[in-house]
């Protein structure tokens, strides 16, 4: 295996889906098939926060979900969870400040696709310097969904990271959908990363549409 390239990342980043049992009212399954019929460029499996599924039952969830994202030949990363990405043989991991460091999760899972969450400019070098293959980039807008998350940063943390010279492929999450999501690309994102967009929406199938069709159109 080899290091994934910057150029097949971009494309992967342009319609990120991320999901955990209790993002969804529906069957998760459910949702999860929908949004790859839509047209889901990548995907992460995060499986925390209230009720969340711990154990075996989140390995055999895990398991399930990555054989459905298979099918698709979109690729599956785990959040936070080095071991269970390790375990299953998902396609990488996405790491946080708060978890552990990126250059030992980069010596843990060899030429995985790792991904980072950066706030500053000074996380964005680190997590280049330590080995990430894309940067999350977050809260762009409110969210309800993650907690503990940070201050709001409107674009203009992705538009100052581009003009200080960082030129990693990097994702805008953060209360993102379709009515919004052209102003995170214009701003310098190669994508967008949403949860409840497509996890909470009426039809997951029609709403991931929408988001393809709005990346694309400003790429
Ligand atoms: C694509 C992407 N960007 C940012 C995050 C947030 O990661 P982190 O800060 O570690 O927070 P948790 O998701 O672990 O609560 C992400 N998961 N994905
Ligand atoms: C998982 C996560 N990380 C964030 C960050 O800022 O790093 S915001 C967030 C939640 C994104 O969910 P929604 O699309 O429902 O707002
Ligand atoms: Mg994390």
């Amino acid at each position: 295996m080899v290091r994934i390239s910057n150029e097949k990342m971009r494309e992967l980043l342009r319609v990120y889906f991320i999901m955990g049992s209790n993002n969804c009212k529906k069957d998760p399954l459910e949702v999860i098939r929908e949004a790859l019929e839509g047209g889901i460029t990548l995907f992460q499996f995060r499986e925390k926060g209230k009720g969340a599924l711990t154990g075996e039952k989140k390995h055999v969830f895990a398991k399930e979900i990555q054989s459905i994202c298979k099918k698709y030949n979109v690729p599956f990363i785990v959040n936070d969870d080095v071991d269970l990405a390790i375990a299953l043989d998902a396609d990488g991991v996405h790491i946080g400040q708060e978890d552990e460091s990126a250059d030992r999760v980069r010596e843990k899972i060899g030429d995985k696709i790792l991904g980072v969450s950066v706030h500053n400019l000074e996380e964005a070098r680190k997590a280049i310097a330590q080995g990430a293959d894309y940067i999350g980039v977050g809260p762009v807008f409110p969210t309800k969904t993650k907690e503990d998350a940070k201050e709001v940063q409107g674009t203009s943390l992705i538009l100052s990271l581009r003009q200080n010279g960082i030129q990693i492929p990097m994702v805008g999450i953060g209360g993102i959908n379709a009515e919004n999501a052209s102003e995170v690309v214009k701003a310098g994102a190669d994508g967008v990363s949403v949860i409840t967009a497509i996890s909470l929406a009426e039809s997951p199938f029609e709403s991931t549409k929408q988001l393809v069709m709005t990346v694309n159109e400003c790429l």
